[in-house]
């Protein structure tokens, strides 16, 4: 970009500001999603890109300097995303002038392999596995959105390695998983599923045989987080008693109760819950022992993960009894999109499942709810644009937390170097080196496990300043990605 475009763009900007300070507008244009043209990014530039289209802003640690500099376009950035992310998010993205594709259903490895190849972000829901093979074919990823709150697809380490940042949305769905469940529990304490079934098939079934009213039951609640905690305080509300486990001492809502262990959890529940994340202590978390230790007569529910139920010990406990009822939004396996069949051909016991009495089986709809969707469209979309406009990491599950107040016009010469560099010592001071021609304004670094993320806004710098700069910064061999935002 020409200093003549730069003083163009500062005097649109100006006329469509009607003179009030340009912050407002910044924010203003990342919180309501306006047109690509009222965003300060526009008269913006970056640098740090790698052998692909003009203005990109991504380079890798084996990469060279870029061969040319271009202004920092948002048409030039290219989105993908995946499992029919919502329209509030796409109307976010497509608002900043980004190229979005957008596609219903997640793909399978190969096909990612080669869509992922040139794109700068990507967005996702829990579907997509996102692994180190996927991602190091991923040549000028920078972000990732998890348009969900499990992060459980993401190779989040690798990521954070290679500078891609990771974003979900913490808890935009948690109010409609734990509604799901108070609906599913009172299900299955009163055969619902079946007694429907029978109807569809023309059969009159009517029994009040071990069908229960919820009232004074117990509730055991495995991970007392977001979902777990939301479902504390509606299942009391129903007179139900709650107990949980959690591998963090929590604050009990209301009545509920902590107890010290999973097995004290499962003796003493009628309802048993799951709503943890799915790690490697979480595998299969609910086995043949687990349901041995459960209360003859119980229930079983998970809308977590497929990994923390081990599936063929509660068919078991299903057929002799042990269980009365059980309910699964999610399996170790799933389809990558609507239409397809859940038959043995995905899951081998997909069929035992399918055989069972009171079992209700849901297509991993927990958070699927018009509200969630919605919610979290803004909130994962919002984030993406404050990461690529700005570099900002907010919210993100796998790097450090950096912000720096915006960029505004009345700020010329100015650049915002972001840094991400391996976190070993003495970077900063060569980094800092490098930046002392310049009056560094402000500065914040961080760092998270193995990364450290640096930003800083200098002043005083020439645009013919940047690429040198640039070409410093990206000699340091600890770099990851560098990135110059002017
Ligand atoms: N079915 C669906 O559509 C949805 C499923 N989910 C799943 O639900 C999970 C939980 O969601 P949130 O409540 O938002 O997560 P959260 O992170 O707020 O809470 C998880 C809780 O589990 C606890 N925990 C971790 N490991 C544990 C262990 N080994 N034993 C006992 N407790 C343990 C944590 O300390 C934490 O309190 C997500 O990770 C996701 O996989 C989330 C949303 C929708
Ligand atoms: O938010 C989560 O972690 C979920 O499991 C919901 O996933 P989904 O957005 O329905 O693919």
């Amino acid at each position: 970009m020409a200093p003549s475009t730069l003083t163009q763009n500062i005097k649109i900007q100006n006329t469509q500001n009607n003179g009030e300070p340009l912050r407002r507008e910044v924010s203003r244009s990342l919180s309501m999603s306006t047109s690509p043209h009222e965003t300060f990014h526009q008269r913006k530039m970056s640098i740090g890109m790698e052998g692909t289209s003009p203005g990109l802003i991504r380079t890798k640690t084996t990469g060279a300097a870029p061969k040319q500099l271009k202004p920092f376009r948002e048409q030039d950035i290219k989105i993908l995303l995946l499992e029919n992310v919502n329209q509030t998010g796409r109307d976010i993205l497509h608002g900043q002038g980004y190229q979005v594709e957008f596609m219903k259903s997640s793909l399978p490895e190969d096909q990612l392999i080669e869509k992922i190849k040139d794109v700068h972000v990507i967005g996702i829901r829990s579907k997509t596995k996102l692994t180190s093979r996927v991602l190091a074919a991923a040549r000028n990823l920078i972000v990732i959105g998890c348009f969900c709150i499990g992060t459980n697809q993401v190779d989040l380490k690798y990521a954070a390695e290679h500078g891609i940042c990771v974003f979900n949305s913490p808890f935009s769905n948690s109010r409609s998983v734990a509604e799901l469940v108070i609906g599913e529990i009172i299900v299955l304490a009163r055969q619902v599923g079946d007694r429907s079934n029978e109807m569809h098939q023309g059969v009159w079934k009517k029994v009040s045989n071990k069908c229960w009213e919820i009232r004074g039951k117990t509730l055991g609640i495995i991970g007392y987080g977001h979902i777990g905690s939301q479902l504390s305080v509606l299942a009391e509300s129903m007179g139900m008693d709650v107990i949980y486990y959690d591998v963090v001492n929590l604050m009990a809502m209301g009545t509920a109760r902590q107890v010290p262990s999973l097995d004290h959890l499962l003796a003493n529940a009628d309802f048993v819950t799951c709503h943890v994340p799915e790690l490697p202590e979480t595998m299969n978390m609910i086995g043949k022992h687990q349901f041995d230790t459960m209360k003859s007569g119980s229930y079983l529910i998970n809308a977590s993960r497929g990994s923390v139920v081990d599936i063929p010990a509660l068919v078991a406990a299903m057929r002799s009894g042990k269980v009365a009822g059980a309910a699964l939004d999610v399996y170790p396996a799933e389809p990558a999109g609507n239409g397809d069949y859940f038959t043995n051909d995905l899951n081998s016991w997909a069929e035992d499942l399918r055989s069972l009495q009171n079992l209700i089986l849901t297509p991993h709809i927990g958070g699927s709810t018009e509200e969630a969707q919605s919610a979290i469209g803004v909130e994962v979309a919002e984030a993406l644009v404050r990461y690529v406009n700005e570099g900002v990491t907010v919210g993100a599950v796998n790097m450090p937390e950096v912000a720096l107040r915006s960029l505004t016009m009345d700020e010329p010469n100015h650049a915002r170097v972001i840094f991400i560099h391996q976190n070993v010592p003495g970077v900063l001071r060569r980094v800092n080196e490098i930046l002392g021609d310049h009056n560094v304004d402000k500065q914040m670094s961080d760092s998270r496990g193995d990364v450290a993320y640096l930003m800083a806004d200098i002043s005083s710098v020439k645009e013919e300043q940047v690429a040198a700069l640039y070409r410093e910064l990206e000699g340091l061999k600890e770099r990851v990605i560098t990135r110059i935002l002017y």
